[in-house]
């Protein structure tokens, strides 16, 4: 399967944001975004790369458009064991985190998978429901989701969801929209260790990865440690230096500001003291988001009636798609 991803300057009609969207190949200006969706594994605390690659952007979208859908996809993450007391505590710190980088469940439905997945016919997940992509594509397809806002990391994912509906409708009939992936700019932010590799949460190297709760000092530490070449010179050239580029890339994210603008401003500074530059955007970017997940997680009743709330919404809006499958398919 190969990716073909445009970059649509006119998405701003309906999506006015400080980075240039991009939707994978048959994106229409003029098509309606009908039902945004996505999901996040509760296996620790989001990292920059979900963060800039993902919530950020989901944030947004849950102020521009009326179906908005995020889901905490707790059945994805015990595909590698969990213990549970942790996996129990792990869905409401991701509430919490989701909550505090500006996720509101007044606009848009957040809820765990698991408590919305089989809406009445309670299935215990057999290994075809757990098969990872094809559970993603359940994830998505039951709510008739047309745009799934994700990481570079989930276009293979999500090629196997558009050819899922698509052979599903030319069996059944047109049923399911075939959805497509919302990309930001920031679709790959690269590990600080290894600018070839993705900022990933299971990264063994501690310094690679920089977490929305980490301390200043550690922060500082994982950029001031971050992999770079030996010219000292800031510039943006990904292709040729991936390691400066990626930090340059983290600072116009998370300051707002074009890239030609942060190079421009670190004209004659040497990356070591770039780092520390980098560092200090990132720290004041996630300090407000660091104290108010510190303020829910003292909330526990809060966090879990907001999963309720947003589960049983959730619920309601896959029940009647999975009663028109039934119907589909002859087995209603
Ligand atoms: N270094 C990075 N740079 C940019 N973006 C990144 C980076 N690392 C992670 N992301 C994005 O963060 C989101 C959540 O990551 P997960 O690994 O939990 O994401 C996953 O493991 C999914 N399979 C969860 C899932 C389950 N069902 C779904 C349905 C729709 C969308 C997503 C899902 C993702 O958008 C991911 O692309």
């Amino acid at each position: 399967m190969t990716t073909r991803t445009t970059v649509i300057f006119c998405s701003w009609e309906f999506l006015p944001v400080p980075h240039y969207l991009s939707f994978q190949t048959g994106y229409d200006c003029k098509d309606a975004v009908k039902r945004i969706f996505s999901g996040i594994q509760p296996t620790g605390i989001p990292h920059l790369g979900n963060y800039l690659g993902a919530i950020e952007s989901w944030v947004r979208l849950q102020d521009e458009h009326d179906s908005v859908m995020y889901s905490i996809v707790d059945l994805h993450s015990i595909t590698v064991p969990q213990d549970p007391a942790i996996l129990r505590q792990s869905i409401l710190d991701m509430t919490a985190a989701l909550l505090a980088c500006g996720i509101n469940p007044e606009k848009s439905i957040l809820f765990q998978q698991s408590q919305a997945k089989t809406a009445k016919e309670k299935q215990n997940g057999t290994a075809g429901l757990l098969t990872y992509p094809v559970l993603q594509a359940a994830d998505i397809l039951l709510y008739k989701s047309t745009h799934v806002p994700v990481g570079e990391d989930q276009v293979q994912h999500m090629e196997l969801v558009q050819d899922l509906a698509q052979s599903f409708n030319k069996k059944y009939g047109e049923f399911f929209p075939v959805p497509k992936s919302i990309l930001t700019s920031m679709k790959k932010v690269k590990s600080l260790r290894d600018p070839s590799a993705k900022m990933s949460k299971s990264d063994p190297d501690k310094l690679a990865t920089v977490r929305i709760t980490d301390s200043p000092e550690e922060i500082v530490q994982k950029f001031r440690k971050a992999m770079t070449d030996f010219t000292s010179e800031v510039t943006y050239e990904p292709a040729s230096r991936g390691g400066v580029s990626n930090l340059v890339a983290i600072h116009a994210a998370v300051t707002g500001l074009p890239v030609e603008e942060v190079v421009r401003r670190s004209a004659g500074m040497d990356t070591a003291r770039y780092k520390l530059l980098v560092a200090d955007a990132v720290i004041e970017k996630f300090a407000p988001i660091k104290s108010e997940i510190e303020k829910l997680k003292m909330n526990k009743d809060h966090l879990e009636k907001v999963l309720q709330v947003g589960s049983a919404k959730a619920k309601e809006l896959a029940y009647p798609v999975c009663q028109e499958v039934m119907k589909l398919v002859g087995f209603l």
